[in-house]
This record gives C-alpha cells, structure tokens and sequence, in this order.
C-alpha cells in the first residue's frame, strides 16, 4: 500500500508543479491601463499630442502601462527605473521591431533601424558601425562639414548687413539635407530626382498609425489611402537609389579620393560577407545597400536639424543662458576666428545646454518601436510575445523623482557635477535609445549638432522678429516618428565676430 499512495502522492505533486509552470503566463496579469474599446482599442486616447496623453495616463495607472492600439498588446514605459528594466535587464527579450507594412513594402525591413532582431540584423549593425559611421569616418567628413557651415554663415552674415528676418528652421534643414546628400551620395547628380520630398513622404508614411498595422482584417481596404502612398514611395525610391548606384558604378571615385561617400564604400564591398571572416553570414548585394542608405537618409535628414532648432529656441526664451553660452565661446575660441571641430571638446557649458534641450525635446518621443520576443513576467506582470514597447523618453525627462521639482525649467546647471552623458547608460536621459538597438549615429549626430550650434551662436547674437518677448515664443511640437516644432523658428542674426 506504501509504495502506491507515495506513488500518487508524486504524481499529484508533479501534476500540480506542471499546470503552475504552464498557467504561469496566465495567473500572472497584464500591467494596467485604462478600458479599450472594440476595434480601435485605446486609439481614442491618444490625441495629437501621444506622448503627452499617455504622460497623463501614467499618473493614474503608473509607469509600466498596458494599452491596446487596435489589435496589438502595447506597453508604454514611462520611468527611468522601468526603461532600464525594458532596455537592460531585459533588452535581449525586446530587441525586436514590428515590422510596419511601410517597412515591409519601402525595403525598410531589410535595413537596421526596421528589422526584426537576428543573426541578418546584428550582421547589418556591426557593417554599418564598422565601415560608415566609425570615428575615422566621421573625421573624414569634417572639411565638408566646415564648408558647408562656412557657406550657411555667410549667408546669414549677408542677411545680418541687410536687417532680415531668417528662417532659421528652414536654413539649418537645408544645411543638414546637404550634409547627408554630400555624406552619403557624394558626387551624384542626382538634380533630377527631388529626394527632399521623397525622404520627408517616407518619414511621414514612416510615422503614420497606419490601420494596416494594428487592424490587419482592414488593412486589405486601404481606407487611409496610406498602402497606395506607400506602394509608389517603395517605387520611386527604388528607382532614384538605382539610378544613384549605377552613377556611381560608371564613375567610380579615385583610389586616393578622401571624402569617399557611403555609396563608394558599400559598393567596395559587394558580394562580400556582410561579418568580415563569415562566410556563412549574408553576402552584400544591391538589396542590401539600398536599405542601407534609405536607412542612413531618414536616420540624418531630420534628426539633427530638429535638436538645433529646439535647442535655440530654448536659448532664444532665456537670454541668461544665451549669454553664458556666447561667453563661454569668447573665453575658448576668442574673437578672431571661426570655432573648429577640435574646440567642440572644450565648450563644457553648450554640452550642458545640448543635454538639457535632448532632456525637453527628445527628438523621438517613442525612441523608435519595439517588439517582445516571448512571453515575459516584469516586475510581476505578464507582457505577451509580440507586445509593442513604446518608452516614453519624453516623459522621462520630465520625471519630477529624477529632475526635481524644476522639471519644466530650461536649465542647463542640472547637469554640473553630473556623470549624466548621452550614450544610453544614464536611463533618465536615453535621447539615442539604448542598449542593443541604441543609435549607432550618436557620434556623428551628436557632432553635427555641436559644432553648427557652436558656430551660429559664437558668429552671431539672435533676437526674435518684430520685437516678440522670449515668452512669447510658441513652443508648441509636431507628433510624428520624429518631433521638429509645430512652426518654424524665425530669427534676426546680428553678426558679431570681429573682422
Ligand atoms: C541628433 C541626432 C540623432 C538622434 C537624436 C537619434 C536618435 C535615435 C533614436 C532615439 C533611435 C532609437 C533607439 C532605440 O530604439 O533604442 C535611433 C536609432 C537609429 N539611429 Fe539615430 N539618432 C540621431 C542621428 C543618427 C544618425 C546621424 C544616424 C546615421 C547616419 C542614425 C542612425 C540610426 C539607426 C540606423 C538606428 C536604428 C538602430 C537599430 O535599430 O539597431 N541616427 N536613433
């Protein structure tokens, strides 16, 4: 009798410790978040302003928030404490991004930014830190960079002489769009195409809550018009970037050519596996390269042009901070000449002024979307396989437990003595992601953004037009995958270096 009642006593045991193992997913719950609706989940509650609604909603239902947008399981992280959950502890389980039928019908699915994570991703990663945005690289551009940026000077000194009003939005965008042209296409004339509105109409399907991606069943009925968008977009871009390629095949740049663009480089390497000394891993071809330099035009494009505009704008509302900044540039630099690269290193203070404006006006509110991988339990509750992770960065550079009671206050003297740096290790102030799928252009950006501030604010003094008080200055954001002001910022320049 012993033997058998031992018998079913462990079978009862094992039974017991199986279901819970298996029903571990679902005794657990999801984080909370407030009631859906049918189809459109909690679209409803995101207004035009998402990263402000869902700020508001953390206040009730705390910084691991559970939504539905449409069909999809979403989590919005809203602290630093919880991102570093998300994007450390945990990174390897949220590596992954959805793949958007934008993504998928542009070739974007096949770049970095928008590719599920895997061996073909981190191959694709590592090439592109490797051979394009590596620090010699990103050296190798500098002359072009200075001239580009001597150019935008003169021009405004021009309109200094004659009292005008500048758009300061539009020239640094023109500045930052030639930059990328010069760094990634080079030589091509490529006149003939307007890139502009093909990279601004990619970002905007980019960006877009395309129902396609969160209804799939309505998806088929196009009722946004957003797949024919797409479906031409993928098209003519495809075709440009051909062209673009075989220009450059025909006329290859010189063996001693120092400033070869990303397409030189890419095209050197073809046929090639895309891990050096793989053989096994994926060979680069055209497919590849095209999705590499989509990748890198809609990365740039915007990006840095949006951290200079806010970050003057912020400068423009507080002339105390302004001043500090130019007479730091008068203390390094001097009056005589123009700031150098090499001097960017110097100017502690702007650094301040550049962390304080990432911490205000992240450029991507959202950092860019990712997808859980598997069935996760996260400080007790249960985040489905294929959740979409949506962290809030912009709300987390408002947390009132990390920035004190000031948090709304444009003021750079936080960040003395502070260890605070921008390379996505500090989880209060993460404006270039962080972990495995943190930005691999934070050099190059984060360069570009310095030295043109440095530059406008050491050769010239800047006032609001038609004697507006820095108050007055509207501030208000434009929502997308990327966040530039809702208007553009005008501004009178007065030059003021000495010859
Ligand atoms: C001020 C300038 C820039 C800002 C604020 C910025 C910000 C970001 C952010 C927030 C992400 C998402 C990170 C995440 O999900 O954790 C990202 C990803 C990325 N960025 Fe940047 N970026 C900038 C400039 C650049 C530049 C200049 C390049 C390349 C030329 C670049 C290339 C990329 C790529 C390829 C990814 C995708 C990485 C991946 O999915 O693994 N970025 N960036």
């Amino acid at each position: 009798m012993y033997p058998l009642t031992l018998a079913i006593f462990l079978l009862l045991l094992g039974s017991i410790i199986w279901t819970f193992m298996h029903n571990k997913g679902r005794t657990l719950v999801l984080p909370p978040g407030p009631r859906s609706l049918p189809i459109i989940g909690n679209f409803h509650t995101l207004g035009s302003l998402p990263h402000r609604a869902l700020e508001n909603l953390t206040k009730k239902y705390g910084p691991i928030m559970s939504l539905r947008l449409g069909h999809v399981p979403t989590i919005v992280v809203s602290s630093s404490q919880t991102a570093e959950l998300f994007l450390k502890t945990h990174d390897a389980a949220f590596a992954s991004r959805p793949i958007f039928q934008a993504s998928k019908i542009i070739g974007m699915s096949k770049g970095i930014a928008f590719s599920e994570y895997g061996p073909y991703w981190r191959s694709l990663k590592k090439l592109v830190a490797s051979q394009l945005l590596s620090a010699s690289k990103i050296e190798s551009f500098a002359p072009m960079r200075k001239e580009l940026v001597g150019s935008l000077v003169q021009s405004l000194k021009k309109a200094a002489v004659a009292h005008e009003v500048v758009d300061l939005s539009e020239k640094v965008r023109k500045l930052i769009e030639e930059l990328t042209r010069r760094m990634v296409f080079g030589r091509s004339h490529y006149d003939r195409f307007d890139l502009k509105a093909l990279t601004e109409e990619t970002l905007n399907l980019m960006g877009a809550f395309n129902l396609a991606d969160y209804v799939p069943y309505l998806g088929a009925l196009d009722l946004q018009g957003l797949t024919s968008r797409i479906k031409q977009n993928g098209k003519t871009l495809d075709v440009v970037l051909e062209n673009i390629i075989q220009e450059h095949e025909q006329i290859p740049s010189g063996p001693q050519s120092c400033e070869k663009d990303f397409i030189d480089m890419l095209l050197s390497l073809m046929n090639q596996p895309m891990t050096a000394h793989d053989e096994n891993s994926c060979k680069i071809d055209r497919r590849v390269i095209k999705a590499i330099i989509i990748d890198m035009i809609t990365a740039t494009y915007d990006t840095s042009a949006i951290s200079i505009e806010w970050t003057i704008s912020e400068l423009l509302r507080h002339p105390r901070i302004m001043k500090h900044v130019q007479d730091e540039l008068e203390r390094v630099i001097g009056m005589n000449r123009m700031v150098e690269e090499t001097d960017l290193a110097n100017l502690s203070y702007l650094s301040m002024v550049i962390k304080e404006s990432f911490r205000l006006h992240p450029v991507a509110p959202f950092l860019i979307p990712r997808e859980s991988m598997e069935d996760i339990e996260i400080n007790g509750y249960y985040i489905p396989k294929k959740s979409r992770l949506m962290i809030n960065s912009w709300a987390i550079g408002r947390d009132p437990y990390v920035w004190s009671d000031n948090v709304e206050e444009f003021y750079p003297e936080r960040f003395i003595n502070s260890n605070i740096d921008l390379k996505g290790r500090d989880f209060q102030l993460i404006p270039f992601g962080s972990g495995r799928r943190g930005c691999p252009g934070l050099q190059l950006g984060l360069t570009t953004v310095t030295y043109v501030l440095a530059q406008l604010l050491h050769c010239f003094d800047w006032v609001l037009p038609n004697g507006m008080l820095p108050n007055d200055l509207d501030m208000s954001e434009k929502f997308g995958l990327s966040m530039p002001r809702a208007k553009h910022l005008l501004a009178m320049p007065t030059y003021r270096l000495l010859g």
